[in-house]
């Protein structure tokens, strides 16, 4: 089968979320491209934790089980954290179904988390390899459900202050212009990887980055790139400057911003345009605004939703490859 549910955008594009069902619960969860594990608010949560979010209640699952012993402890990027108990349960994304997926159930979870009540917990789709159960690390959802999808890929159709679609066992080429192009993707961390060396700001000169790879993470809001890439491409901006206070690189908001294309696995220039990459107002006034492309120093660089708004992006686990195309 397949399976399709609808992406939305929190406030201000900060990250997308879509609806999945566990054991006949709905829980607005947050997708992300770029880890490993399915966890959520729940009513083991102290109640100052599960104020204001859904909360799912194993008790009320009659398919719900325990694995005895097995806990979870998670970190992201952006110093964020989880961490708790694992059972299995039922998993429906969109009419996509897995009927015994580890549930990862939050028993302490960072302030951020707890701040953010429109998200009630993340649903990891990077490679299993990257999952934090222990003493038995668990499986994702696509790595579970793709032997039963139509097709082993799931797309990301991220928009820009409007809703979009995750979909699960089939690519929807309404969703995007022309066709996908495909690169190989390097599985050796866990992530969407690929080679991402040759940068093109507006109509200049293409730089080399040597070495340089990247991720598809639809979890990361920003697009993160090599410093001298990200110098370069504000290096075209009027009034651009690296604004330590605000912690990145601000313009004016009327800034003409070029498009930046970036190589994705040295077959494909993905273009990103340059209205995506004004983020958002830093005053009141929309006088100053924040950079959705920064600067990021490990030479692992993190495309975020800043990228998928411009491309559409299908993640094949069959052959480990990425396609992307315009949308
Ligand atoms: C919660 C969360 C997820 C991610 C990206 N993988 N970040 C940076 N933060």
């Amino acid at each position: 089968g397949s399976g399709v549910v609808a992406a939305t955008p929190e406030q201000g594009d900060v990250e997308y979320l879509a609806p999945i069902s566990i054991g006949g619960q709905t829980m607005n969860m947050d997708f992300d491209s770029g880890s490993s594990d399915l966890w959520v608010f729940n009513t083991q949560l102290s109640t100052a934790s599960q104020t204001g979010h859904t909360n799912f209640d194993p008790a009320k699952s009659s398919t719900f089980k325990l694995i005895q012993g097995a806990s979870f402890s998670i970190s992201y990027g952006d110093g964020s954290g989880a961490a708790g108990t694992v059972g299995t349960d039922t998993v429906n994304i969109g009419g996509a179904t897995v009927t015994s997926q580890a549930i990862e159930l939050a028993t302490a979870v960072s302030s951020s988390f707890v701040s953010d009540t429109q998200s009630n917990g993340l649903v990891g789709l990077a490679y299993s390899k990257l999952n934090t159960v222990k003493p038995t690390q668990q499986k994702t959802f696509f790595d579970n459900a793709k032997s039963t999808l139509a097709m082993p890929v799931f797309t990301a159709d991220l928009r820009q202050a409007a809703v979009g679609a995750y979909t699960f066992g089939a690519i929807d080429s309404t969703r995007f212009n022309g066709s996908l192009t495909w690169a190989a993707v390097n599985t050796t961390n866990g992530f969407w990887q690929f080679s991402s060396t040759k940068f093109q700001v507006g109509r200049g000169s293409t730089m080399n980055i040597a070495g340089g790879q990247a991720i598809a993470d639809t979890g990361t809001t920003l697009m993160l790139a090599n410093a001298a890439v990200v110098n370069a491409y504000y290096s075209q901006v009027t009034g651009a400057v690296n604004n330590q206070t605000v912690g990145g690189v601000t313009f004016p908001c009327n800034a003409q911003l070029p498009d930046l294309a970036v190589d994705v696995g040295g077959t494909y220039m993905a273009t990103v345009r340059g209205d995506d990459i004004n983020f958002a107002p830093v005053d009141a006034a929309s006088t100053t605004c924040f950079g959705g492309l920064q600067a990021i120093s490990s030479n692992l660089q993190i495309y975020g939703d800043i990228m998928f708004k411009s491309q559409f992006v299908a993640f094949n686990g069959g052959n480990n490859t990425i396609g992307m195309a315009p949308h």
